[in-house]
């Protein structure tokens, strides 16, 4: 017997409280273990899509379900210890004295204490090369570094979907090949949104595409990328001279 997606998304539609309507109708199933990439032009919806995962966002209509429970009030809880979801700033997820005391902060929210907690907090900053930064500030640390705690901070609470935004904004070329490698290493079921298309070809073996708050193309990333007027027609395009072969 199969179990529940990691994330089924039907028929979500949103309008944001000025009326504006962001998704009309999203559909997505995401098995467990996939690494997909949520491509889309500026606007298309991709951030309003992510923040219904975890019921940031909510209100709208259509259904939700993270390892078959259904994302409502009642099951928050639950729900954001499911999905973690790493931001594109990773200052909106930083705010304690240390890295330590950011990356325990989740997990003992959860209930983790003790020996337990540290041993959690140890392995969350292990898993991305962290581990010697763990009493320093995070207003001290790099951007690049900066990003692996946020990640830390939210692989610490051990959740079953890792959602980024964003995840290779701002990074020099090998922090962001270490970030790759980082995520390559967890094999957890990843949702990434993005506009870098050769970090969605590297790590996502599955993209969808967003536009006008509907998915208009899911599949394999290198066919979707192959596809020049599937590009073309929404605002997407490949580094000059990025060959897929
Ligand atoms: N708080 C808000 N109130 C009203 N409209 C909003 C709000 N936030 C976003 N929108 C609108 O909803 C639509 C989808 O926005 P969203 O941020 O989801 O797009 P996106 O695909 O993440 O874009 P980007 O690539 O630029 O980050 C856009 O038209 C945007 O103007």
């Amino acid at each position: 017997m199969t179990g529940p997606p990691a994330l089924l998304v039907e028929r979500l539609a949103y309008a944001y409280p000025d009326g504006h309507q962001a998704l009309y109708g999203v559909d997505l199933r995401v098995e467990p273990g996939e690494r997909v990439a949520v491509l889309g032009p500026n606007g298309a919806g991709k951030t309003t899509l992510v923040l219904h995962l975890n019921g940031v966002l909510s209100g709208g209509s259509g259904r939700i379900e993270v390892a078959g429970l259904p994302v409502s009030r009642s099951t928050l809880r639950e729900i954001r210890r499911r999905v973690g979801i790493v931001f594109q700033d990773p200052d909106d997820q930083l705010f304690m004295p240390t890295v330590g005391e950011d990356v325990a902060f989740g997990p003992a929210n959860f209930g983790l204490t003790g020996e337990a907690l540290r041993v959690r907090v140890r392995q969350a900053l292990d898993a991305v090369g962290m581990t010697e930064h763990v009493d320093r500030s995070p207003l001290h640390l790099s951007g690049g570094q900066r990003r692996r705690v946020a990640l830390a901070t939210v692989l610490a609470c051990d959740p079953e979907i890792l959602v980024l935004d964003e995840p290779s904004s701002n990074l020099e070329p090998v922090a962001r090949r270490e970030l790759a490698e980082v995520l390559l290493s967890l094999g957890r079921t990843t949702l990434m949104v993005t506009h870098d298309l050769p970090y969605a070809l590297q790590l996502c073996p599955r993209s969808v595409l967003i536009d006008g708050g509907v998915v208009v193309a899911d599949g394999p990333t290198r066919d979707l990328l192959a596809d020049t007027d599937l590009l073309a027609a929404h605002r997407l395009e490949l580094p000059y001279g990025f060959s897929l072969d």
